[in-house]
């Protein structure tokens, strides 16, 4: 039988499958080919007993991509939740989670929450800001459920990672979209209950049979990344369109004369908001080795 892990905690795997979620093992696989699986990966499992809902898995099946932060596989893109206001959105935040997910050739669609509470000009600010980054910008309100259809639709047949700082109401959504989110992770919780104490997994929702979610913990912990400083510049889609006309071959885009990224900037073609997010970000990863 084939499924998809929605969850794995203290060795085991919960599995989805056509008839319900299996608890499996996986030893064989790590013995024999040293891979451990991830949260989202489909696999061929053995079922031991039926009633048990128990079962081993047997076989990993190939992983279209596998991210390490967070760490789940098979992600087609994500979903950045923020609010428009309450808290007021912490956009450096965002950008760094942007470049995350850039890095790893996912691509971002950024949801504003809470559009109840905001101007429609404030809305209209975090558009400009975003519309050139290469991401599709949603803004809903899980109060008033207004947008929620454009949500559900991009959503559809697809793997989505979830992220989001505390207190812009994913839950809210989640809960919205997956209307038995609650029942879903309570009912595993409830079979383990070593799981609350051990540290939070990825774990995937199950919308319907060909749309998943998948919640993913410590978005706070976006600060060091894995790369040079001169590679930043390539996720930030906006710079591509004038990154070949700078003077010099290899140009940062930081202090260099004769910079096409910054004259962009200068005519207001390339937001000054995201370009102040790059410059820290690059200062960031320029000065990481003396920490
Ligand atoms: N006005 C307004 N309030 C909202 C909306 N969505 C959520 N809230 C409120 O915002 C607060 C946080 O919502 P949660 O859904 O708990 O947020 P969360 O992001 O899951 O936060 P954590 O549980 O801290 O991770 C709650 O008081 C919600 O009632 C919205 O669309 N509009
Ligand atoms: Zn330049």
């Amino acid at each position: 039988m084939q499924g998809k892990i929605i969850r794995g905690i203290a060795g085991f795997y919960y599995v989805q499958t056509e008839s319900g979620v299996y608890e499996c093992r996986a030893k064989g696989i790590f013995r024999r080919d040293g891979i451990k699986p991830l949260v989202g990966d489909n696999v061929e499992l053995n079922v031991l007993d039926e009633t048990e809902h128990t079962g081993n898995i047997e076989k990993l099946l190939p992983r279209r991509n596998a991210l390490i932060r967070p760490a789940v596989a098979n992600i087609d893109q994500a979903l950045v939740i923020f609010a428009a206001a309450k808290p007021k959105p912490n956009l450096n935040l965002l950008d760094r989670f942007l470049v995350a997910m850039e890095k790893q050739s996912v691509k971002s669609v950024i949801c504003f929450n809470k559009q109840d509470i905001v101007e429609k000009e404030a809305c209209e600010r975090l558009r400009e800001i975003y519309e050139n980054c290469g991401c599709r910008v949603l803004f809903v309100s899980a109060l008033t459920q207004e947008g929620l259809s454009g949500v559900r639709a991009i959503l559809k047949g697809k793997t989505t990672a979830v992220a989001g700082p505390s207190g812009v109401g994913k839950s809210s959504l989640v809960n919205l979209l997956v209307p038995h989110a609650q029942m879903q992770t309570g009912a595993i919780s409830e079979k383990i209950d070593r799981g609350k104490h051990t540290t939070r997994h990825s774990e995937i929702l199950a919308v319907d049979n060909d749309t998943f979610l998948c919640d993913t913990p410590g978005f706070s912990s976006l600060s060091v990344w894995d790369m040079e400083k001169e590679e930043l510049k390539e996720y930030f889609p906006e710079f591509a369109p004038w990154q070949g006309d700078c003077r010099f071959l290899g140009c940062t885009h930081t202090h260099e004369p004769g910079c096409a990224v910054k004259a962009a900037l200068a005519e207001g073609k390339i937001s000054r908001q995201r370009y102040e997010n790059y410059l820290e970000m690059y200062d960031e990863l320029k000065n990481k080795r003396k920490y």
